[in-house]
């Protein structure tokens, strides 16, 4: 007897984007279906293509969490929605929160690409002067980094109860050191961060290579990604942390169109709003 499977015009289009752009998750795809969710609509992160939410009992068996950065522990994704409002003023042209979108948790170079790309200024601006451009702007503003609300109290909260807790940012190593000069205590309390430029991550956020390298390098070694909590902002890292296999709460920026927020398990306002009861982890006791 003949089978046959019959995908959806937007599965097969993640799975081409899947095998030209990460093979090694491609093999993963077919076992999980996550993969189907890599991609959507005009290359852009869909939250239609939802996971269904985490049950409670698999909420209760996290031990570990992974924080994004930029957006989510540090208030830092409005610089580069200044320099590239700056930037693209040159060309009158107006940067707004459906291209910010697409960008944000991403590489640098990836994101540039998208930028310069969609503006439709490629031919004047190539993805790599567009971060040259910005490069001046950039290192003046992240050293005035500071933190997101409740990032502190949730970091030394999970620290001290004995959370694991570790950090996966898009940002690359000359960046981070400028955005944390300030935010050393926080930074320190992490067991292990992981950056853009780091050997392992081939590709950036929806990949989930950021977060399963960071799952490896855990104290023991590596952690099943389903006992894994990750926190993130931008709709790129969500995609990233459900194709890794983990569960995710979202902070979303309140610009940011609502159709992201269906991928996350859990969306809240602010990391003041985080239970972490809710996932079967210490409860604040402030
Ligand atoms: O959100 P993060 O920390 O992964 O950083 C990504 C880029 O550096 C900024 O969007
Ligand atoms: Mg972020």
């Amino acid at each position: 007897m003949k089978h046959s499977i019959i995908l959806k015009p937007n599965q097969i289009f993640g799975l081409i984007l899947c095998a030209t752009q990460t093979p090694r998750s491609v093999v993963k795809s077919f076992s999980s279906r996550r993969q189907l969710q890599f991609q959507s609509r005009r290359a852009s992160v869909s939250a239609k293509m939802a996971n269904p939410t985490v049950n409670d009992s698999a909420k209760k068996s996290i031990t570990h969490v992974i924080f994004d950065m930029d957006g989510l522990l540090l208030d830092t994704e409005k610089f580069y929605t200044e320099v590239q409002e700056i930037i693209l003023s040159r060309f009158n042209k107006t940067f707004d929160w459906s291209l910010k979108a697409k960008m944000m948790g991403k590489k640098a170079i990836e994101a540039a690409r998208v930028f310069v790309e969609e503006t439709g200024i490629s031919d004047s601006l190539s993805a790599e002067g567009f971060l040259v451009e910005r490069e001046a702007m950039l290192q003046s503003m992240f050293p005035t980094s500071e933190l997101m609300p409740g990032a502190s109290r949730l970091v030394k909260h999970l620290h001290a109860t004995g959370v694991p807790i570790c950090v996966a940012t898009g940002s690359h190593k000359r960046h981070f050191e400028l955005k944390t000069q300030r935010h050393g205590e926080i930074f320190s309390l992490m067991h292990h961060i992981v950056m853009g430029d780091d050997p392992e991550v081939k590709q950036g956020k929806p990949s989930p290579d950021i977060f399963l390298a960071a799952s490896r390098r855990f104290e023991g070694g590596s952690v099943d990604p389903s006992k894994i909590l990750v926190f993130e902002d931008a709709p790129s890292g969500v995609l990233a942390a459900k194709n890794a296999g983990m569960s995710v709460v979202m902070v979303p920026d309140p610009r940011l169109d609502s159709s992201f927020h269906e991928t996350a398990d859990k969306v809240v306002t602010s990391l003041l709003e985080f239970d972490p009861i809710e996932w079967g982890l210490p409860p604040f006791t402030d």
